[in-house]
């Protein structure tokens, strides 16, 4: 199973320039999250840090009770054999072929034979849909395929947690389609927890089950989809509808008064659901698709039941269009629970974080409340 990566409080600069700062929130184990934000905010910087090649000024990632801003090199260099990541342009080797850059970690890292390492990077490759392609230099690919082989590459060392840094940057809508459904097939067979930095508003509406948007140095929201989805902050619905008006502006922020002239005119001409269908998958900031699901064939993903019981214990926490939404996605028997008062009341306002609790000791049907996180 995939690990949770807890991050809290951090701090980016680099000399006076503040990146981001107070960034905090958890990735549950092998579910996936997908983290938004505007050019410039820090998105790349964010997944560099998770990395350790990045050192944040304040604050913890906690990754198998290790911080890793803090820890040591040695151990530093052990924690990053638990991330796969997948690159902008996948960062292959041009002058090699596709078997031996996807072989490259295995014969790097690890004393394995040529026979295990062929075994490993043919079963890759098959995953991510590559067969017979391994002769291939990545010149010679197109640029989904060259994802698919980064992708591949991202797997060989078996990850818990497996970075996609703009996944479908470059690639035509179908590609795009088609990789969001390898993405959550790859989910359902390996549980591993997944993050994805993109600017694609439909990957975003359909992929994850956690989402998170990165505006002016914060975290502007963290949390399950339908949080996001429906949500009225107007700097979210700005960005999920890819429209100019609101506070986003073309290179920095813009003042007050004119956010509000924009906002004005934009409800004068009747709102989001004017704006038809915007760039990069954008349409209708407060509809909550169905998820993409694995393809016939493949298991259940195992992070779904556990997604399932965490929201339904936080469903208290939510205003009431984010808390119908919820339900609408859980399953008989946690709607029962829920309805029940089963799941404790918990401190945490707003939902927008999300902690890991241990179960109960003796087993109890019970299922604990989240940690209650500022
Ligand atoms: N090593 C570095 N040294 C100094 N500044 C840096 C460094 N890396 C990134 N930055 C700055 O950090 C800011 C955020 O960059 P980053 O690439 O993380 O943004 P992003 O949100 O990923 O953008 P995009 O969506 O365009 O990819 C930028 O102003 C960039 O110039």
């Amino acid at each position: 199973m995939g690990v949770e990566v807890r991050v809290e409080g951090l701090t980016k600069s680099f000399g006076s320039q503040n990146i981001w700062s107070d960034v905090t929130l958890t990735l549950p184990p092998g579910e996936i999250s997908v983290l938004l934000g505007p050019s410039g905010t820090g998105k790349s910087v964010f997944l560099k840090s998770l990395v350790g090649l990045l050192k944040p000024e304040r604050g913890s990632i906690v990754i198998k009770d290790t911080d890793i801003v803090r820890t040591s090199e040695h151990r530093l260099y052990e924690v990053r054999k638990l991330f796969g990541v997948l690159f902008q342009d996948g960062a292959l080797f041009g002058s090699m072929n596709l078997f031996d850059n996807i072989a490259f970690p295995l014969r790097e890292h690890t004393r394995k034979s040529e026979s295990d390492i062929r075994w490993i990077v043919l079963e890759k490759m098959d995953m991510v849909g590559l067969q017979g392609a391994e002769g291939k230099l990545p010149g010679e690919i197109s640029g989904g395929m060259r994802k698919r082989a980064g992708l591949a590459r991202a797997l060989v060392l078996d990850p818990e947690i497996i970075l996609f840094d703009e996944p479908d940057s470059g690639l035509d809508p179908v590609r795009v389609a088609y990789l969001n459904q390898l993405i959550v097939d790859l989910n359902a067979q390996i549980d591993a927890t997944f993050l994805i930095v993109t600017h694609d508003i439909g990957t975003a509406r359909t992929v994850p089950d956690n989402l998170g948007l990165l505006f002016r140095r914060h975290l502007a929201m963290f949390g399950p989809r339908e949080q996001l989805l429906t949500s009225q902050e107007p700097v979210v619905r700005q960005f999920l509808n890819g429209r100019r008006e609101g506070p986003i502006g073309m290179s920095e922020e813009k003042d007050v008064a004119q956010v509000e002239a924009e906002m004005a005119a934009l409800e004068a001409r009747g709102g989001d659901q004017h704006n038809g269908v915007g760039p990069k998958g954008a349409s209708g900031g407060d509809a909550v698709p169905p998820q993409l699901e694995p393809s016939p064939g493949l298991p259940e993903r195992q992070a779904q039941r556990r997604r399932q019981e965490r929201v339904a214990r936080m469903l208290h926490e939510f205003d009431p269009a984010t808390a119908q939404a919820i339900r609408a996605s859980l399953p008989e028997d946690l709607l029962a629970q829920a309805d029940a008062g089963v799941f404790a009341p918990t401190p945490l306002a707003g939902g927008r974080h999300w902690a890991a609790e241990s179960a109960p000791a003796g087993g109890a049907a019970v299922l604990p409340g989240p940690r209650g996180r500022s």
